[in-house]
């Protein structure tokens, strides 16, 4: 299974806090992430992180090419609602390839723990079976 992971400036410490406390859980998975949050991650954690570019560089569009693509199985994006972001609408685009593919996706660390704690109850290993039959992309 394949998670990527994302957080706005403010939000990066809640993300590495959290992905410290659930390393157990990331460690047995592919992990992506944008730029600057993979790299605290791994910095901070020792996890193995496939790194895109930095969100407001393209990074957000490079997780949702690979939504679109069929790579990617869970989202935790760590949002900060109160900063406007520059890159708006990569992060708009991204959310919404989410529900056009049916992926899911944490915006909070609330619901991000519900998620990882679904994922350690084994509720979506059935995931990992479909990876293994999918080809990619919708039409083909
Ligand atoms: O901007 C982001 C998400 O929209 C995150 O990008 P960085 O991880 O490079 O800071």
């Amino acid at each position: 299974m394949n998670i990527a992971l994302i957080a706005h400036d403010k939000k990066k410490d809640d993300l590495v806090n959290f992905a410290i406390a659930y390393k157990h859980i990331f460690t047995k998975y592919n992990l992506f992430a944008t730029g600057t949050t993979g790299q605290r991650i791994m910095d901070e954690t020792g996890l193995s992180i496939t790194r895109m570019m930095s969100g407001p560089l393209g990074g957000d569009q490079q997780i949702g090419s690979m939504i679109a693509t069929g790579e990617l199985d869970l989202i935790l994006f760590f949002r900060d609602p109160l900063t406007a972001q520059p890159h708006e609408p990569d992060v708009s685009a991204l959310l919404r390839l989410c529900d056009v593919y049916g992926i899911p996706l944490a915006t909070n660390i609330a619901t991000a723990e519900l998620l990882v704690l679904a994922i350690e109850k084994g509720y979506f290993s059935w995931r990992d079976t479909a990876d293994k039959y999918k080809t990619k992309g919708l039409n083909s």
